[in-house]
């Protein structure tokens, strides 16, 4: 999969990137996102692939690009059997957000990125649009900490692992009022919170890198970001765990219904009855290979964000792989038309 897709990937989270940067900055959030979807859709429809969108676009709303269930890749036309060979023809699955901190871009805020997973069929969990309670760590505290530990506990045991005191760790959490406890508590045992405002993917991954400074994830966001997220972790050995999160009190914004009830009838529906479940990374990218392509939009912890010059665009992009065991970070220089510079730096 790794040999095939490996830089038509790099190139679809390019050209969203690409795409969204031109609207970096102009708080218009819905268009940064649009563009982004247009263009990674073209992309991908350029591709000798016979891809699903699993994660993508709302599942509620009537999304005409990349919503769920949406086929991707010229070899999923009805005759590809006429132009694409055998390994073109097997069927994957792929989580997409095309624009991953549509707010960070639209205010011109660091951490925002195109991002994808890609995987066999049925090898990542199509998450509904629901919350999840996310812990993410590095390689080192695999299996260690554990989401239905405390905040507390955790940190302890992070301690150990990373052969740090508790107050040299840095732990990312969404900056919402549902997180006001956890915040305390983390404070309290003496460790140093990073707060965001959006984009908990990049946080996740960068759990999985020594010397981004960021050290664990905790707290709650969106379920299908939390997909993407495992799949990264999945493919570098970093630690993810997640459990989809239903209740409106819990949350306190708006994803989700309001009627909790409601909401565990929906997850029935969709046939998830064990709906308390604890998922770790392999159970939510369990597919035999996994592949996580993201490019920064704007500047963040992993990436370089979208430069543009007057003969085109620089980007940087990073790749995981299961497959090949690799991180593989994409420097790329974009030329348009008949540039007369073409910028080193
Ligand atoms: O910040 C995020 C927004 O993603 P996007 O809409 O693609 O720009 C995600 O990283 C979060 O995981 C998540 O979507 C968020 O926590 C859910 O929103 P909220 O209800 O404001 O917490
Ligand atoms: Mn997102
Ligand atoms: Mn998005």
């Amino acid at each position: 999969m790794e040999n095939t897709l490996g830089l038509e990937i790099i190139e679809v989270v390019e050209q969203a990137a690409i795409a969204s940067a031109r609207w970096m900055g102009k708080g218009e959030k819905n268009i940064a996102d649009q563009v982004a979807v247009e263009a990674m859709r073209e992309r991908m429809n350029k591709i000798y692939m016979r891809g699903r969108i699993v994660i993508g676009e709302g599942e509620r709303d009537d999304a005409p690009m990349l919503y769920i269930g949406e086929e991707v890749g010229i070899c999923s036309r009805e005759d590809a059997k006429d132009f694409c060979n055998p390994d073109e023809l097997v069927e994957i699955d792929i989580a997409v957000d095309p624009c991953e901190g549509t707010n960070l871009v639209a205010y011109g805020q660091p951490g925002s990125m195109a991002v994808l997973a890609i995987s066999q069929k049925g090898g990542l969990f199509a998450a509904p649009d629901f919350y999840m309670k996310k812990l993410a760590a590095p390689p080192a505290a695999k299996g260690k900490v554990d989401i239905d530990k405390s905040a507390t506990e955790n940190l302890k045991i992070l301690s150990e692992c990373l052969g740090r005191s508790i107050e040299e760790l840095v732990v990312v959490v969404m900056k919402r009022e549902r997180h006001n406890d956890l915040i305390k508590e983390i404070r309290e045992a003496g460790a140093r919170v990073q707060l965001i405002s959006d984009g908990d993917v990049g946080a996740a991954v960068s759990c999985g890198f020594a010397g981004t400074n960021i050290h664990c994830l905790m707290g709650i966001g969106a379920a299908p970001e939390g997909v993407i997220s495992a799949a990264a972790m999945r493919a570098m050995g970093g630690h993810f765990q997640g459990q989809l999160i239903y209740d409106p009190e819990v949350v306190k914004t708006g994803l989700i219904g309001e009627s909790k009830q409601a909401n565990i009838e929906r997850l029935n529906s969709m046939n998830i009855t064990d709906i308390d479940k604890v998922y770790d990374a392999h159970e939510l990218a369990s597919g035999e290979t996994v592949l996580f392509a993201a490019c920064g939009i704007t500047s963040g912890n992993l990436m370089q964000g979208v430069r543009f010059f007057s003969g085109g665009a620089r980007t940087q992009s990073l790749v995981i792989s299961n497959q090949s065991k690799s991180a593989r970070f994409v420097d790329t220089i974009h030329m348009s038309g008949d540039p007369k510079v073409v910028q080193l730096h």
